[in-house]
């Protein structure tokens, strides 16, 4: 355990404030159970109601067929009563689904304020981990999937139970018999679902599903890398992919509609209109035969004996939709159950700026350590170049200083400060990055550079512009530095970079940490990009991602980082004297010795470097 880890980090644990859970769904929509309530209740009155035409019409019946005069008072009170039940009906349905919009509205507005908060306070690490459009699929689509699960299931289901509960309610005080009758088109329904649950059923399903999913596989796939694909001439065995999927899937698909489709048509067989009203016709005519039903009231069961199917049907109804919304559900949850990193409760001050790494390890998986115990000084006024080979966790350490992760051990300090017990804003007032997932924004090339300083002036911003060596090209743009990036001109993944770099310089930050490999897409970007460091001098504390020997032998200090520990740092000059792992590093990646002795890919080079490593490695082991 390091000095670092002991007390401090226990009294830092209680000094930080860790955001409360997300409450989840269930307390987003808790607000909004009046609004639900109202739609329900309105549901019900509007079913209820609309049962109303249905009995008139039925006593109508009964006072027409009746012997004897007609009496004409009741048939106008039974007509006014039917239509009013209409009326009631149409009015609270109508306000229902009103109701129920608005609600859903709310829920929506309520969900994406949510999401912006959360992605707003979630680490950087996990936004950078993640594609713009995935995270803008979250708060836009999936968020307006969730419709029809909260303006129309409510009232829909609420409808689908309430009416034929009512009707069987009525049904049983006119012939307890006939109901029962009536009753069988939904029970011959419910036992042919246990035939759809059949485990061979479930397979076919499971098949199914998975053909679909080869087929779309195959397209992304195809679609993805269509231009390594076409560079490459495999277009053919690309498209033979494609074929061989929809091949599968077609002896898939029928093995599935075989299986599935003699009980689905079973079904819609004995829930069809016509079927169901066979067999209240048959069961009626019995039992009016044998003098147990008057003629009159078999029209209650010819005209609600239909809506008894309704539930079942509704089971099936909008199914797609309500599973679709719950998929987006829980893309939604998903995001809302990041954990934000802690901000303090009482947020310190760094005096100074400069960093220090005390014992810190970090890993992306419980079981993979990428950092494994670096201690680093980095002195105002300096240049420190990060080198090590691919994978060694070079920007898994300067994403660090940003506060990207926490360490998982020992500690990140600015100017004494633990980057934790520092305040967020106080922190990128201090620290800059430009990194290789450049972000810009769709607004002017002057507002993207002035993100961190937005009241700087436009000669600032020009300053800047030049100093990352982009102001030429936003010149050439059709509106210099008004023009909008995304929609009046497009700039290259370089040019990208120099924007960002100037949004660096201008925020003035007194620490900058720089990822070179992207800094230096094209000579351009490069020379800017070592004009600048060059440049900016002064105080600053400066770490660099260093992968041309120009910068690395331009720095301060070099560190040479491998398999997540710094084997080995000092003056780059100083360490090409001392002939270590540094100087045989640097010899495996000089072009020019090797172009100079042997061709590019000097084995003895490498193998000098090679050798050390293994060496080390022994030595690590033996220790
Ligand atoms: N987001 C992530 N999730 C899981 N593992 C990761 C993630 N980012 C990096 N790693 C792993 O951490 C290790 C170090 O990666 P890192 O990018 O820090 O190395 P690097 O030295 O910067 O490599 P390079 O020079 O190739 O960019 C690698 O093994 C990598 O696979």
């Amino acid at each position: 355990m390091t000095a670092i880890e002991s007390a401090p980090a226990a009294a830092r644990r209680e000094r930080v404030r860790d955001p409360a859970p997300d409450p989840g769904t269930a307390g987003l929509l808790r607000p909004h159970i009046p609004g639900f309530a109202a739609v329900v209740i309105l549901q019900i009155a509007g079913a209820l109601a609309g049962l109303a035409p249905l009995l008139a019409v039925v006593e109508l019946g009964r006072t027409l067929l009746a012997p004897g005069p007609i009496d004409a008072g009741h048939v106008r009170t039974v007509v006014i009563a039917g239509a009013a039940g209409l009326l009631v009906r149409l009015v609270c349905t109508a306000t229902s689904s009103g109701i129920g919009h608005l609600v859903d509205t709310d829920v929506q507005l309520a969900l994406r304020r949510r999401l912006a908060e959360r992605l707003g306070r979630a680490p950087m690490g996990w936004l950078s981990r993640r594609r713009t459009g995935e995270l803008a699929k979250v708060v836009g689509d999936d968020v307006s999937a969730m419709h029809p699960l909260i303006a129309h299931t409510p009232g829909e289901l609420t409808a689908a139970f309430v009416v034929p509960a009512a009707s069987l309610i009525y049904l049983l005080t006119v012939d307890w018999r006939l109901t029962l009758i009536t009753l069988i088109p939904v029970a011959l329904a419910l036992m042919l679902v246990p035939l759809l649950m059949l485990p061979a059923r479930a397979r076919e399903q499971r098949e199914f599903e998975a053909a679909m999913g080869r087929i779309a596989d195959s397209v992304v796939e195809f679609v993805q890398g269509i231009a390594v694909v076409k560079a490459f001439g495999g277009s053919q065995r690309a498209h033979r992919a494609f074929i061989t999927a929809v091949d599968d899937f077609v002896g898939t698909f029928l093995r599935w509609v075989r299986g599935m489709s003699p009980i689905a048509a079973a079904m819609r067989l004995v829930l069809a209109p016509p079927f169901v009203l066979l067999v209240v016709l048959i069961g009626g005519a019995v039992r009016i035969a044998s003098g147990g039903l008057a003629p009159a009231d078999l029209l209650p069961f010819l005209l609600l004996g239909l809506g008894l199917t309704a539930p079942v049907a509704a089971l099936g109804h909008g199914f797609d939709d309500v599973t679709a919304a719950g998929r987006a559900l829980g893309r939604v949850k998903e995001v809302l159950s990041v954990r934000p990193l802690p901000e303090p409760e009482r947020p310190v001050t760094p005096s100074g700026h400069r960093v220090e790494l005390r014992g810190v390890r970090f890993g992306y998986e419980e079981d993979r350590e990428v950092l494994r115990g670096v201690d680093l000084v980095l002195e105002p006024g300096t240049t420190t170049a990060v080198v090590g080979p691919s994978g060694s966790g070079k920007s898994t350490l300067v994403r660090l200083l940003p506060r990207f992760f926490d360490p998982a051990e020992g500690a990140v300090l600015l100017g004494g400060a633990d980057l934790r017990d520092i305040a967020a804003d106080e922190l990128y007032r201090r620290v800059s990055f430009v990194f290789q997932d450049v972000r810009l924004l769709r607004a002017s090339v002057a507002d993207n550079i002035a993100l961190a300083v937005p009241h700087a002036d436009r000669d600032a911003i020009v300053r800047a512009a030049r100093l990352a060596g982009i102001h030429d090209r936003v010149m050439e743009l059709p509106r210099g530095y008004d023009t909008v990036i995304g929609e009046e001109a497009r700039l290259s993944g370089g040019e990208a970079q120099r924007v960002a770099l100037a949004r660096a310089l201008l925020a003035d930050t007194p620490v900058l940490v720089l990822d070179e490999a992207t800094s230096f897409a094209d000579p351009q970007t490069e020379q800017a990009v070592r004009r600048a460091l060059a440049g900016l001098g002064g105080d600053r504390t400066i770490l660099v991602i260093a992968h041309r020997q120009e910068t690395i032998a331009g720095a301060d200090t070099v560190v040479l980082l491998e398999d997540g520990v710094i084997t080995e740092q000092g003056a780059p000059a100083e360490l090409l004297r001392r002939g270590g792992r540094f100087a045989a590093f640097w010899r495996a990646h000089d072009p020019r010795q090797a172009g100079e002795r042997r061709p590019a890919h000097d084995p003895a080079q490498a193998g000098a470097y090679d050798a050390a490593q293994a060496g080390e490695r022994q030595g690590e082991e033996a220790r």
